[in-house]
């Protein structure tokens, strides 16, 4: 059994930050969980566009609000508190934070850690032996 708070991982290596965004990894590849699981904050007042190509994501706001925006089909989704979304088809998007958001976001392929957005918007897929 795993028990950990997110106290725990602050300032250490299971907190990886970008430039819109501060993502603390409860579970990690190295868990063994077979996805990771982040409590991530979207800064207020920034937009973050991504495409992730290699992991399926779902996000769940629990605090703050903001505006997602399907690329692939230019729909638009107010996501406030209560709301998940999920990138079931690696779907190209943007994330408008009007406040501060906080979500809870799952990988499969879980991460092993540092991943950030690369050139490709997408985060790249380690295997934790590089
Ligand atoms: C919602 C979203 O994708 N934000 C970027 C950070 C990412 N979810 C993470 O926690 O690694």
């Amino acid at each position: 059994m795993i028990v950990r708070s997110l106290t725990e991982l602050i300032d250490t290596d299971r907190e990886t930050k970008g430039e819109t965004w501060s993502s603390r990894r409860l579970l990690l590849k190295k868990d063994g969980m077979g996805f990771s699981l982040h409590d991530t904050l979207i800064h207020a007042g920034t937009t973050t566009e991504m495409h992730y190509k290699n992991h399926l994501e779902s996000v769940y706001c629990i605090e703050g609000k903001g505006i997602l925006k399907d690329l692939t089909n230019d729909k638009e989704y107010e996501i406030k508190a209560d709301t998940m979304y999920a990138l079931s088809g690696n779907e190209h998007h943007i994330l408008i934070a009007e406040e501060t958001m906080r979500m809870i976001c799952v990988f499969n392929p879980p991460v092993v850690g540092p991943e950030k957005h690369g050139a490709d918007l997408a985060y790249p897929l380690l295997t934790g032996e590089e």
